[in-house]
Protein backbone atom coordinates (compact mmCIF):
# COMPACT_ATOMS: atom_id res chain seq x y z
CA UNK A 1 0.00 0.00 0.00
CA UNK A 2 2.84 2.49 1.39
CA UNK A 3 4.43 1.74 -1.72
CA UNK A 4 2.23 3.44 -4.28
CA UNK A 5 2.46 6.42 -2.19
CA UNK A 6 3.96 9.27 -4.31
CA UNK A 7 7.43 10.29 -2.80
CA UNK A 8 7.44 14.06 -3.73
CA UNK A 9 4.40 15.91 -4.44
CA UNK A 10 4.20 19.65 -5.75
CA UNK A 11 1.98 22.64 -6.20
CA UNK A 12 1.70 26.21 -7.39
CA UNK A 13 1.22 28.52 -4.97
CA UNK A 14 -1.74 30.09 -6.54
CA UNK A 15 -2.07 33.76 -4.42
CA UNK A 16 1.20 34.66 -5.44
CA UNK A 17 0.96 33.69 -9.14
CA UNK A 18 -1.87 35.77 -9.10
CA UNK A 19 -0.37 38.38 -7.60
CA UNK A 20 2.28 38.53 -9.56
CA UNK A 21 0.90 38.18 -13.46
CA UNK A 22 -1.55 41.15 -11.94
CA UNK A 23 1.56 43.06 -10.97
CA UNK A 24 3.53 42.06 -14.39
CA UNK A 25 0.22 43.40 -16.30
CA UNK A 26 -0.30 46.77 -14.39
CA UNK A 27 3.61 47.28 -13.77
CA UNK A 28 4.09 46.72 -17.13
CA UNK A 29 1.58 48.92 -18.69
CA UNK A 30 2.35 51.56 -16.40
CA UNK A 31 6.04 51.34 -18.36
CA UNK A 32 4.56 51.72 -21.35
CA UNK A 33 2.59 54.74 -20.82
CA UNK A 34 5.96 56.44 -18.86
CA UNK A 35 8.20 55.22 -22.60
CA UNK A 36 5.22 56.78 -24.02
CA UNK A 37 5.44 60.30 -21.58
CA UNK A 38 9.49 60.20 -22.46
CA UNK A 39 9.32 59.67 -26.31
CA UNK A 40 6.97 62.64 -26.84
CA UNK A 41 9.00 64.87 -24.47
CA UNK A 42 12.29 63.91 -26.01
CA UNK A 43 10.67 64.35 -29.33
CA UNK A 44 9.38 68.36 -28.24
CA UNK A 45 13.00 68.85 -26.79
CA UNK A 46 14.40 68.10 -30.38
CA UNK A 47 11.78 70.04 -32.50
CA UNK A 48 12.43 73.03 -29.81
CA UNK A 49 16.33 72.79 -30.34
CA UNK A 50 16.33 72.77 -26.50
CA UNK A 51 20.22 71.51 -25.91
CA UNK A 52 20.38 71.82 -22.57
CA UNK A 53 17.36 69.84 -21.84
CA UNK A 54 18.67 66.90 -24.27
CA UNK A 55 21.62 65.15 -22.75
CA UNK A 56 19.87 64.68 -18.92
CA UNK A 57 16.60 63.85 -20.74
CA UNK A 58 18.35 60.73 -22.93
CA UNK A 59 20.09 60.24 -19.71
CA UNK A 60 17.26 59.60 -17.41
CA UNK A 61 15.57 57.58 -20.21
CA UNK A 62 18.40 55.39 -20.56
CA UNK A 63 18.82 54.65 -16.73
CA UNK A 64 14.73 54.15 -16.85
CA UNK A 65 15.39 51.33 -20.05
CA UNK A 66 18.00 49.81 -18.27
CA UNK A 67 15.49 49.15 -14.83
CA UNK A 68 12.99 48.30 -17.10
CA UNK A 69 15.08 45.50 -18.92
CA UNK A 70 15.98 44.05 -15.57
CA UNK A 71 12.51 44.01 -14.27
CA UNK A 72 11.77 42.33 -17.65
CA UNK A 73 13.98 39.44 -17.36
CA UNK A 74 13.00 39.14 -13.89
CA UNK A 75 9.07 38.59 -14.83
CA UNK A 76 9.09 34.92 -15.71
CA UNK A 77 10.95 33.65 -12.32
CA UNK A 78 7.55 34.71 -10.87
CA UNK A 79 5.21 33.76 -13.06
CA UNK A 80 4.70 29.97 -11.49
CA UNK A 81 5.79 29.98 -7.85
CA UNK A 82 6.13 26.63 -7.23
CA UNK A 83 6.75 24.30 -4.20
CA UNK A 84 7.59 21.06 -3.40
CA UNK A 85 7.21 18.51 -0.44
CA UNK A 86 8.59 15.07 0.01
CA UNK A 87 8.06 11.65 1.95
CA UNK A 88 11.14 10.31 3.11
CA UNK A 89 9.16 7.90 4.85
CA UNK A 90 8.11 6.19 1.98
CA UNK A 91 11.27 5.41 0.18
CA UNK A 92 12.11 2.18 -0.86
CA UNK A 93 14.56 0.51 2.17
CA UNK A 94 18.20 0.88 3.10
CA UNK A 95 19.07 -1.51 0.86
CA UNK A 96 18.04 -0.36 -2.40
CA UNK A 97 19.24 3.29 -2.12
CA UNK A 98 21.65 4.84 -3.91
CA UNK A 99 24.71 6.04 -3.24
CA UNK A 100 26.22 9.17 -2.22
CA UNK A 101 29.62 11.24 -2.73
CA UNK A 102 30.05 14.22 -0.61
CA UNK A 103 32.48 16.59 -1.81
CA UNK A 104 33.60 19.44 1.02
CA UNK A 105 36.17 22.13 -0.53
CA UNK A 106 38.29 24.25 1.34
CA UNK A 107 41.01 26.45 0.42
CA UNK A 108 42.91 28.46 2.75
CA UNK A 109 43.52 27.12 6.80
CA UNK A 110 43.79 30.93 7.57
CA UNK A 111 40.59 32.10 6.13
CA UNK A 112 38.59 29.26 6.43
CA UNK A 113 38.90 28.15 10.46
CA UNK A 114 39.96 24.44 10.49
CA UNK A 115 37.88 23.97 13.56
CA UNK A 116 34.33 25.31 11.27
CA UNK A 117 35.83 23.26 7.74
CA UNK A 118 35.75 20.36 10.61
CA UNK A 119 32.70 20.25 11.99
CA UNK A 120 31.25 21.10 7.94
CA UNK A 121 32.74 17.12 7.14
CA UNK A 122 31.52 15.58 10.55
CA UNK A 123 27.90 16.85 9.76
CA UNK A 124 28.43 15.32 6.51
CA UNK A 125 29.56 12.08 8.17
CA UNK A 126 26.57 12.48 10.32
CA UNK A 127 23.85 12.05 7.80
CA UNK A 128 21.12 9.94 8.18
CA UNK A 129 22.01 7.67 5.22
CA UNK A 130 23.73 4.18 5.18
CA UNK A 131 26.72 4.15 6.07
CA UNK A 132 28.22 2.34 3.64
CA UNK A 133 26.69 4.58 1.21
CA UNK A 134 27.87 7.71 1.74
CA UNK A 135 31.47 8.92 1.28
CA UNK A 136 32.97 12.24 2.19
CA UNK A 137 35.73 13.78 0.17
CA UNK A 138 37.41 16.58 1.87
CA UNK A 139 39.46 18.82 -0.92
CA UNK A 140 42.17 20.75 0.16
CA UNK A 141 43.22 23.46 -2.42
CA UNK A 142 46.21 24.88 0.09
CA UNK A 143 47.79 21.07 0.27
CA UNK A 144 47.45 22.59 3.88
CA UNK A 145 49.36 20.07 6.90
CA UNK A 146 47.09 21.72 9.52
CA UNK A 147 44.18 20.77 7.47
CA UNK A 148 45.46 17.05 6.83
CA UNK A 149 46.30 16.37 10.32
CA UNK A 150 43.19 17.92 11.51
CA UNK A 151 41.21 16.00 9.71
CA UNK A 152 42.57 12.78 11.18
CA UNK A 153 41.90 14.40 14.37
CA UNK A 154 37.72 14.78 12.80
CA UNK A 155 37.98 11.45 12.04
CA UNK A 156 39.07 9.93 15.56
CA UNK A 157 35.87 12.36 17.00
CA UNK A 158 33.53 11.12 14.45
CA UNK A 159 33.45 7.55 15.56
CA UNK A 160 31.92 8.64 18.82
CA UNK A 161 29.90 11.43 17.75
CA UNK A 162 28.42 9.14 14.62
CA UNK A 163 27.49 6.35 16.92
CA UNK A 164 26.15 8.74 19.13
CA UNK A 165 23.82 10.80 16.93
CA UNK A 166 22.04 7.65 15.18
CA UNK A 167 21.43 6.48 18.65
CA UNK A 168 19.65 10.12 20.08
CA UNK A 169 18.64 10.60 16.42
CA UNK A 170 20.12 13.78 16.81
CA UNK A 171 19.14 16.50 14.74
CA UNK A 172 22.18 19.01 14.61
CA UNK A 173 24.76 16.75 13.02
CA UNK A 174 27.24 19.82 13.47
CA UNK A 175 28.84 19.35 16.62
CA UNK A 176 30.19 22.90 17.32
CA UNK A 177 26.25 24.30 16.52
CA UNK A 178 24.35 21.26 18.48
CA UNK A 179 26.52 22.50 21.68
CA UNK A 180 25.80 26.15 21.49
CA UNK A 181 21.58 24.77 21.36
CA UNK A 182 19.72 22.91 23.70
CA UNK A 183 18.77 19.89 21.35
CA UNK A 184 16.65 18.21 24.01
CA UNK A 185 16.98 14.77 24.32
CA UNK A 186 16.23 11.19 23.14
CA UNK A 187 12.63 10.82 21.86
CA UNK A 188 11.76 8.31 24.36
CA UNK A 189 14.13 5.46 23.30
CA UNK A 190 16.61 5.82 25.69
CA UNK A 191 16.12 6.67 29.38
CA UNK A 192 17.06 10.61 29.70
CA UNK A 193 19.62 9.88 32.33
CA UNK A 194 21.31 7.60 29.85
CA UNK A 195 21.12 10.35 27.38
CA UNK A 196 22.45 13.25 29.47
CA UNK A 197 25.49 11.00 30.68
CA UNK A 198 26.53 10.41 27.07
CA UNK A 199 25.88 13.66 26.04
CA UNK A 200 28.12 15.02 28.67
CA UNK A 201 31.03 12.27 27.66
CA UNK A 202 30.97 13.15 24.26
CA UNK A 203 30.49 17.23 24.73
CA UNK A 204 34.08 16.20 26.77
CA UNK A 205 35.62 14.47 24.05
CA UNK A 206 34.25 17.33 21.62
CA UNK A 207 36.18 19.52 23.89
CA UNK A 208 39.65 17.57 23.39
CA UNK A 209 38.80 17.44 20.03
CA UNK A 210 38.93 21.25 19.45
CA UNK A 211 41.92 21.20 21.90
CA UNK A 212 43.73 19.14 19.54
CA UNK A 213 42.87 21.52 16.45
CA UNK A 214 44.21 24.49 18.34
CA UNK A 215 47.69 22.34 19.02
CA UNK A 216 47.73 21.68 15.33
CA UNK A 217 47.06 24.99 14.42
CA UNK A 218 49.77 26.31 17.18
CA UNK A 219 52.29 24.05 16.16
CA UNK A 220 51.63 24.54 12.14
CA UNK A 221 51.82 26.96 10.04
CA UNK A 222 48.76 27.88 8.34
CA UNK A 223 50.69 29.12 4.69
CA UNK A 224 49.51 27.51 1.99
CA UNK A 225 51.49 26.61 -1.04
CA UNK A 226 50.58 26.86 -5.22
CA UNK A 227 53.51 24.46 -5.77
CA UNK A 228 53.33 20.59 -4.26
CA UNK A 229 52.32 17.16 -5.10
CA UNK A 230 49.35 15.46 -5.02
CA UNK A 231 48.18 13.69 -1.47
CA UNK A 232 45.25 11.37 -1.54
CA UNK A 233 44.72 9.82 1.47
CA UNK A 234 41.67 7.22 2.65
CA UNK A 235 41.77 8.45 7.07
CA UNK A 236 39.34 5.65 7.57
CA UNK A 237 41.38 3.47 6.52
CA UNK A 238 44.65 5.01 7.34
CA UNK A 239 47.17 2.23 9.25
CA UNK A 240 47.60 2.40 12.62
CA UNK A 241 44.07 4.06 13.53
CA UNK A 242 42.29 0.73 13.66
CA UNK A 243 41.18 0.41 17.25
CA UNK A 244 38.00 -0.17 17.03
CA UNK A 245 37.50 -1.99 13.54
CA UNK A 246 33.60 -2.84 14.52
CA UNK A 247 32.99 0.72 15.04
CA UNK A 248 34.53 1.58 11.74
CA UNK A 249 32.47 -0.81 9.89
CA UNK A 250 29.17 1.26 10.63
CA UNK A 251 31.10 4.63 9.56
CA UNK A 252 30.88 6.61 6.38
CA UNK A 253 34.06 6.70 4.04
CA UNK A 254 36.47 10.20 4.84
CA UNK A 255 38.76 10.47 1.78
CA UNK A 256 41.46 13.87 1.84
CA UNK A 257 42.35 14.83 -1.25
CA UNK A 258 44.87 17.34 -2.06
CA UNK A 259 45.49 17.83 -5.75
CA UNK A 260 48.31 18.85 -7.07
CA UNK A 261 49.41 22.62 -7.83
CA UNK A 262 52.28 24.22 -9.70
CA UNK A 263 52.53 27.79 -10.53
CA UNK A 264 53.16 27.47 -14.22
CA UNK A 265 49.64 25.43 -14.08
CA UNK A 266 46.16 27.31 -13.99
CA UNK A 267 44.61 25.62 -11.08
CA UNK A 268 41.25 27.06 -12.37
CA UNK A 269 39.99 27.52 -8.86
CA UNK A 270 37.08 25.45 -7.30
CA UNK A 271 35.98 24.13 -9.90
CA UNK A 272 39.61 22.65 -10.66
CA UNK A 273 39.14 21.14 -7.09
CA UNK A 274 35.94 19.78 -7.63
CA UNK A 275 37.02 18.05 -11.26
CA UNK A 276 39.79 16.26 -9.40
CA UNK A 277 37.22 15.36 -6.69
CA UNK A 278 34.85 13.83 -9.33
CA UNK A 279 37.78 12.09 -10.79
CA UNK A 280 39.57 10.49 -7.99
CA UNK A 281 36.21 10.01 -6.01
CA UNK A 282 35.06 7.63 -9.65
CA UNK A 283 37.63 5.25 -8.99
CA UNK A 284 36.82 4.73 -5.23
CA UNK A 285 33.17 4.81 -4.57
CA UNK A 286 31.72 6.42 -7.99
CA UNK A 287 28.68 6.95 -6.38
CA UNK A 288 25.23 8.26 -8.48
CA UNK A 289 24.88 11.09 -6.62
CA UNK A 290 27.29 14.03 -5.21
CA UNK A 291 26.71 16.44 -2.71
CA UNK A 292 28.26 19.45 -2.77
CA UNK A 293 29.42 21.59 0.48
CA UNK A 294 31.54 24.76 0.88
CA UNK A 295 33.49 24.37 4.16
CA UNK A 296 31.31 26.64 5.52
CA UNK A 297 28.00 25.07 4.82
CA UNK A 298 26.87 22.49 7.46
CA UNK A 299 23.88 19.83 7.12
CA UNK A 300 21.62 21.25 9.58
CA UNK A 301 19.33 17.87 8.82
CA UNK A 302 20.45 14.43 8.85
CA UNK A 303 17.97 13.56 6.78
CA UNK A 304 18.40 16.24 4.01
CA UNK A 305 20.27 13.13 1.51
CA UNK A 306 17.06 11.19 1.82
CA UNK A 307 14.88 14.08 0.93
CA UNK A 308 16.79 15.05 -2.29
CA UNK A 309 16.50 11.09 -2.97
CA UNK A 310 12.81 11.74 -3.26
CA UNK A 311 13.24 14.31 -6.26
CA UNK A 312 15.98 11.67 -7.87
CA UNK A 313 14.06 7.94 -7.26
CA UNK A 314 10.89 9.22 -8.75
CA UNK A 315 10.74 7.63 -11.92
CA UNK A 316 8.19 10.19 -12.97
CA UNK A 317 10.54 12.91 -12.80
CA UNK A 318 13.82 11.38 -13.92
CA UNK A 319 11.84 9.11 -16.98
CA UNK A 320 11.39 11.66 -19.75
CA UNK A 321 14.04 14.67 -18.01
CA UNK A 322 16.97 13.71 -16.71
CA UNK A 323 17.54 15.75 -13.85
CA UNK A 324 19.63 16.99 -11.24
CA UNK A 325 18.26 18.58 -8.63
CA UNK A 326 19.32 21.13 -5.89
CA UNK A 327 18.36 21.07 -2.18
CA UNK A 328 19.46 24.47 -1.21
CA UNK A 329 18.07 26.11 2.22
CA UNK A 330 21.23 28.05 3.01
CA UNK A 331 20.41 30.14 5.71
CA UNK A 332 23.47 32.95 6.18
CA UNK A 333 24.49 33.64 9.46
CA UNK A 334 25.76 36.65 10.87
CA UNK A 335 28.17 34.83 12.83
CA UNK A 336 29.80 31.98 12.01
CA UNK A 337 28.03 28.59 13.52
CA UNK A 338 25.16 30.53 15.05
CA UNK A 339 21.43 29.91 14.37
CA UNK A 340 20.42 33.42 13.05
CA UNK A 341 18.58 33.09 9.70
CA UNK A 342 18.06 35.38 7.07
CA UNK A 343 16.47 34.03 3.96
CA UNK A 344 15.72 37.10 1.39
CA UNK A 345 16.73 35.17 -1.84
CA UNK A 346 14.80 31.99 -2.15
CA UNK A 347 11.40 33.18 -3.36
CA UNK A 348 12.81 33.75 -6.76
CA UNK A 349 14.08 30.08 -6.69
CA UNK A 350 10.24 29.20 -6.33
CA UNK A 351 9.44 30.83 -9.34
CA UNK A 352 12.24 29.22 -11.53
CA UNK A 353 11.25 26.23 -10.07
CA UNK A 354 8.30 26.53 -11.76
CA UNK A 355 10.34 26.80 -14.75
CA UNK A 356 13.03 24.45 -15.69
CA UNK A 357 15.11 24.51 -12.34
CA UNK A 358 16.79 27.21 -10.44
CA UNK A 359 20.28 28.12 -11.45
CA UNK A 360 22.59 26.31 -9.20
CA UNK A 361 24.49 28.49 -6.51
CA UNK A 362 27.72 26.46 -5.25
CA UNK A 363 26.89 24.85 -2.91
CA UNK A 364 23.95 22.64 -0.61
CA UNK A 365 22.74 20.99 -3.71
CA UNK A 366 22.62 17.17 -4.81
CA UNK A 367 23.75 16.55 -8.67
CA UNK A 368 23.65 13.33 -10.41
CA UNK A 369 27.31 12.25 -11.61
CA UNK A 370 26.05 11.46 -14.92
CA UNK A 371 25.00 15.29 -15.63
CA UNK A 372 28.61 16.10 -15.18
CA UNK A 373 30.52 13.19 -17.04
CA UNK A 374 28.25 14.24 -19.82
CA UNK A 375 28.55 10.02 -20.90
CA UNK A 376 24.55 10.77 -22.57
CA UNK A 377 26.22 12.73 -24.97
CA UNK A 378 28.61 9.83 -26.49
CA UNK A 379 27.26 7.11 -28.86
CA UNK A 380 27.69 3.65 -27.75
CA UNK A 381 30.03 2.79 -30.27
CA UNK A 382 32.16 5.33 -29.32
CA UNK A 383 35.89 4.55 -29.27
CA UNK A 384 38.64 4.17 -26.63
CA UNK A 385 40.38 7.24 -28.53
CA UNK A 386 37.81 9.78 -28.13
CA UNK A 387 36.92 8.95 -24.66
CA UNK A 388 40.52 9.44 -24.30
CA UNK A 389 40.42 13.01 -26.02
CA UNK A 390 37.56 13.77 -23.82
CA UNK A 391 37.90 12.51 -20.10
CA UNK A 392 42.10 11.91 -20.43
CA UNK A 393 44.20 9.25 -20.49
CA UNK A 394 43.47 7.27 -17.64
CA UNK A 395 41.81 4.12 -18.96
CA UNK A 396 40.51 3.19 -15.31
CA UNK A 397 38.58 6.34 -14.95
CA UNK A 398 36.82 5.28 -18.38
CA UNK A 399 35.75 2.39 -17.12
CA UNK A 400 34.74 3.53 -14.11
CA UNK A 401 32.21 5.83 -16.17
CA UNK A 402 30.73 2.72 -17.55
CA UNK A 403 30.61 0.92 -14.94
CA UNK A 404 27.21 1.80 -13.86
CA UNK A 405 28.24 3.40 -10.56
CA UNK A 406 29.49 0.07 -9.17
CA UNK A 407 32.77 0.49 -6.74
CA UNK A 408 35.57 0.44 -7.54
CA UNK A 409 37.29 -0.28 -4.43
CA UNK A 410 37.36 -0.91 -1.13
CA UNK A 411 36.36 -4.51 -0.60
CA UNK A 412 38.29 -6.62 -3.12
CA UNK A 413 41.17 -3.76 -3.23
CA UNK A 414 43.23 -2.18 -1.07
CA UNK A 415 43.31 1.59 -0.85
CA UNK A 416 47.08 1.18 -1.00
CA UNK A 417 47.75 -0.77 -3.71
CA UNK A 418 50.22 0.87 -5.80
CA UNK A 419 48.32 0.69 -9.16
CA UNK A 420 45.64 2.37 -7.83
CA UNK A 421 47.57 4.91 -5.90
CA UNK A 422 49.47 5.54 -9.21
CA UNK A 423 46.09 6.42 -10.76
CA UNK A 424 45.40 8.25 -8.10
CA UNK A 425 48.13 10.44 -8.50
CA UNK A 426 47.48 10.88 -12.18
CA UNK A 427 43.65 11.82 -11.89
CA UNK A 428 44.83 14.69 -9.42
CA UNK A 429 47.74 15.66 -11.46
CA UNK A 430 47.39 19.34 -12.27
CA UNK A 431 48.13 18.71 -15.96
CA UNK A 432 45.61 15.99 -16.49
CA UNK A 433 42.59 18.31 -17.55
CA UNK A 434 45.52 19.50 -20.47
CA UNK A 435 44.19 19.21 -23.76
CA UNK A 436 41.15 17.04 -22.46
CA UNK A 437 37.41 18.43 -22.16
CA UNK A 438 37.18 18.88 -18.84
CA UNK A 439 35.93 21.84 -17.98
CA UNK A 440 35.30 23.10 -21.31
CA UNK A 441 31.48 24.17 -21.83
CA UNK A 442 29.31 21.19 -23.23
CA UNK A 443 31.54 18.42 -22.07
CA UNK A 444 32.95 16.94 -18.71
CA UNK A 445 32.73 18.45 -15.13
CA UNK A 446 32.45 21.69 -13.56
CA UNK A 447 33.00 24.51 -15.99
CA UNK A 448 35.89 26.56 -16.29
CA UNK A 449 34.92 29.90 -18.53
CA UNK A 450 33.87 32.02 -15.71
CA UNK A 451 34.91 32.62 -12.07
CA UNK A 452 31.02 31.99 -10.86
CA UNK A 453 31.80 28.47 -12.12
CA UNK A 454 28.43 27.38 -10.60
CA UNK A 455 26.15 29.79 -12.62
CA UNK A 456 27.95 28.92 -16.05
CA UNK A 457 27.93 25.15 -15.02
CA UNK A 458 24.11 25.15 -14.59
CA UNK A 459 23.60 27.07 -17.17
CA UNK A 460 25.24 24.45 -19.45
CA UNK A 461 24.08 21.75 -17.96
CA UNK A 462 20.12 23.77 -18.55
CA UNK A 463 20.96 24.10 -21.99
CA UNK A 464 21.94 20.51 -22.69
CA UNK A 465 18.27 19.72 -21.41
CA UNK A 466 19.06 18.56 -17.87
CA UNK A 467 16.23 20.11 -15.30
CA UNK A 468 16.71 21.00 -11.52
CA UNK A 469 14.56 21.30 -8.57
CA UNK A 470 14.07 23.42 -5.57
CA UNK A 471 13.56 21.96 -2.31
CA UNK A 472 12.74 24.02 0.65
CA UNK A 473 11.75 21.99 3.98
CA UNK A 474 10.66 23.95 7.22
CA UNK A 475 13.68 23.18 8.43
CA UNK A 476 16.98 24.42 6.94
CA UNK A 477 18.91 21.52 5.45
CA UNK A 478 22.04 23.43 5.49
CA UNK A 479 23.31 26.65 7.18
CA UNK A 480 26.58 28.60 6.38
CA UNK A 481 28.34 31.57 7.05
CA UNK A 482 28.36 34.43 4.96
CA UNK A 483 30.66 37.66 4.46
CA UNK A 484 30.28 39.58 7.64
CA UNK A 485 32.84 42.72 6.77
CA UNK A 486 31.89 44.85 4.51
CA UNK A 487 35.55 44.20 2.94
CA UNK A 488 34.76 40.54 2.55
CA UNK A 489 31.23 41.57 1.34
CA UNK A 490 32.95 43.51 -1.66
CA UNK A 491 35.44 40.53 -2.63
CA UNK A 492 32.66 38.33 -2.94
CA UNK A 493 30.77 40.48 -5.29
CA UNK A 494 33.23 42.07 -7.38
CA UNK A 495 34.13 38.19 -7.80
CA UNK A 496 30.44 37.27 -8.92
CA UNK A 497 29.73 40.76 -10.79
CA UNK A 498 32.93 40.04 -12.79
CA UNK A 499 32.50 36.54 -13.75
CA UNK A 500 28.51 36.98 -14.26
CA UNK A 501 29.86 39.88 -16.61
CA UNK A 502 32.64 37.92 -18.50
CA UNK A 503 29.28 35.47 -19.20
CA UNK A 504 27.45 38.71 -20.17
CA UNK A 505 29.42 39.64 -22.58
CA UNK A 506 30.61 36.27 -24.27
CA UNK A 507 29.28 34.81 -26.79
CA UNK A 508 27.51 33.00 -23.93
CA UNK A 509 25.66 35.36 -23.52
CA UNK A 510 22.13 33.99 -22.20
CA UNK A 511 20.15 36.30 -24.47
CA UNK A 512 21.94 34.69 -27.51
CA UNK A 513 23.60 31.30 -26.48
CA UNK A 514 20.63 30.21 -24.15
CA UNK A 515 17.94 31.66 -26.37
CA UNK A 516 19.28 28.77 -29.08
CA UNK A 517 19.14 26.16 -26.27
CA UNK A 518 16.61 26.89 -23.79
CA UNK A 519 13.02 28.20 -23.67
CA UNK A 520 12.67 32.17 -23.44
CA UNK A 521 11.71 32.01 -19.82
CA UNK A 522 14.88 30.38 -18.87
CA UNK A 523 16.94 32.18 -20.84
CA UNK A 524 15.77 35.59 -19.50
CA UNK A 525 16.00 34.04 -15.72
CA UNK A 526 19.69 33.70 -16.14
CA UNK A 527 19.80 36.75 -18.54
CA UNK A 528 18.83 38.65 -15.04
CA UNK A 529 21.55 37.44 -13.00
CA UNK A 530 24.12 38.14 -15.74
CA UNK A 531 23.22 41.81 -16.86
CA UNK A 532 22.15 42.70 -13.48
CA UNK A 533 25.19 44.92 -12.98
CA UNK A 534 24.13 47.10 -15.36
CA UNK A 535 22.30 48.71 -12.11
CA UNK A 536 24.85 50.67 -11.47
CA UNK A 537 24.82 52.40 -14.29
CA UNK A 538 20.93 53.18 -13.35
CA UNK A 539 21.80 54.02 -10.51
CA UNK A 540 24.06 56.42 -10.94
CA UNK A 541 22.62 58.39 -13.15
CA UNK A 542 19.49 58.90 -10.75
CA UNK A 543 21.87 59.30 -7.83
CA UNK A 544 23.19 62.25 -9.91
CA UNK A 545 21.39 64.22 -12.97
CA UNK A 546 17.89 64.81 -11.19
CA UNK A 547 19.12 66.53 -7.69
CA UNK A 548 21.90 68.25 -9.89
CA UNK A 549 18.70 70.13 -12.50
CA UNK A 550 16.55 70.54 -9.70
CA UNK A 551 18.79 72.77 -8.00
CA UNK A 552 18.55 74.75 -11.21
CA UNK A 553 15.08 74.34 -11.41
CA UNK A 554 14.74 72.33 -14.35
CA UNK A 555 12.78 69.83 -13.25
CA UNK A 556 12.63 66.18 -15.54
CA UNK A 557 9.34 64.56 -14.24
CA UNK A 558 5.92 65.83 -15.22
CA UNK A 559 3.97 68.36 -12.70
CA UNK A 560 1.50 67.25 -10.31
CA UNK A 561 -1.03 68.42 -11.87
CA UNK A 562 -0.28 66.39 -15.26
CA UNK A 563 -1.24 63.25 -15.50
CA UNK A 564 1.56 61.42 -16.39
CA UNK A 565 2.56 62.41 -12.79
CA UNK A 566 0.18 59.57 -11.92
CA UNK A 567 2.21 56.79 -14.22
CA UNK A 568 5.20 57.80 -12.42
CA UNK A 569 3.90 57.72 -8.46
CA UNK A 570 2.51 54.17 -9.93
CA UNK A 571 5.63 52.92 -11.15
CA UNK A 572 7.49 54.28 -7.95
CA UNK A 573 5.18 52.81 -5.59
CA UNK A 574 4.42 49.48 -7.13
CA UNK A 575 8.09 48.95 -7.60
CA UNK A 576 9.02 49.15 -3.63
CA UNK A 577 5.21 47.56 -2.63
CA UNK A 578 6.89 44.74 -4.95
CA UNK A 579 10.01 44.55 -3.50
CA UNK A 580 9.14 44.65 0.20
CA UNK A 581 6.64 42.02 -0.20
CA UNK A 582 9.78 39.77 -1.89
CA UNK A 583 11.62 40.75 0.99
CA UNK A 584 8.75 40.11 3.65
CA UNK A 585 8.46 36.59 2.06
CA UNK A 586 11.80 35.57 1.58
CA UNK A 587 12.60 36.34 5.93
CA UNK A 588 9.23 34.68 6.98
O1 LIG B 1 40.68 27.94 -5.48
C1 LIG B 1 39.72 27.71 -4.75
C2 LIG B 1 38.83 28.71 -4.30
C3 LIG B 1 37.79 28.36 -3.48
N1 LIG B 1 37.60 27.09 -3.08
C4 LIG B 1 36.48 26.73 -2.17
O2 LIG B 1 35.26 27.11 -2.79
C5 LIG B 1 34.32 27.46 -1.81
C6 LIG B 1 33.67 28.79 -2.15
O3 LIG B 1 34.62 29.79 -2.20
P1 LIG B 1 34.48 31.19 -1.43
O4 LIG B 1 35.74 31.93 -1.62
O5 LIG B 1 33.98 30.95 -0.06
O6 LIG B 1 33.38 31.88 -2.32
P2 LIG B 1 31.89 32.40 -1.96
O7 LIG B 1 31.70 33.66 -2.69
O8 LIG B 1 31.62 32.40 -0.51
O9 LIG B 1 31.07 31.23 -2.64
C7 LIG B 1 29.93 31.38 -3.44
O10 LIG B 1 30.27 31.68 -4.78
C8 LIG B 1 31.09 30.73 -5.45
C9 LIG B 1 31.20 31.16 -6.90
O11 LIG B 1 31.92 32.31 -7.02
C10 LIG B 1 30.48 29.34 -5.37
O12 LIG B 1 31.38 28.40 -5.88
C11 LIG B 1 30.17 28.99 -3.94
O13 LIG B 1 29.59 27.72 -3.83
C12 LIG B 1 29.23 30.03 -3.38
O14 LIG B 1 28.89 29.72 -2.03
C13 LIG B 1 35.04 27.49 -0.46
O15 LIG B 1 34.69 26.33 0.27
C14 LIG B 1 36.50 27.46 -0.85
O16 LIG B 1 37.28 26.78 0.08
C15 LIG B 1 38.46 26.09 -3.51
O17 LIG B 1 38.30 24.94 -3.15
N2 LIG B 1 39.50 26.43 -4.34
MN1 LIG C 1 32.19 31.29 1.09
Amino acid sequence: MEKSLPINDWHVRKTHLVINRLHAFLHGTALLALFYYRLTSLTEIIENKDTALLLPYVLIFISELILSFIWLLSQPSKWKPTVRTVYPERLPGDEKLPSIDVFVCTADPSKEPCLEVMNTVISAMALDYPPDKLHVYLSDDGGSLVTFQAIKQAWRFSKFWVPFCRKYKVKIGCPEAYFLTDESGPDGKCSSSQFVIEKKAIQKRYEEFKDSLEEIVAKTTTSVSRDHPPAIEVISHANGDRTDTDKEEHMPLLVYVAREKRPSQPHNFKAGALNVLLRVSAMISNSPYILVLDCDMYCNDPSSARQAMCLHLDPKLSQSWDLFSFHRNFTTSVKRISMMELRYIWPRWEGLDGLRGPVLSGTCFYIKREALHGTKKFQEDVDLVQLKKCFGTSNEFIKSIYRNYKPNCPKERSFSDDALQKELQLLASCRYDNDTKWGKRQVVGFRYFAVVEDYFTGFNLHCEGWISMYLQPSRSAFLGASPISLNELLVQNTRWYVGLNQVAMSRFSPLVYGLLRMPISQSMCYAEFAYSSLYFLALYILAVIPQLFLVRGISLYPEVSSPFFVVFSFVFLSANSMSKRSFRLGTQ
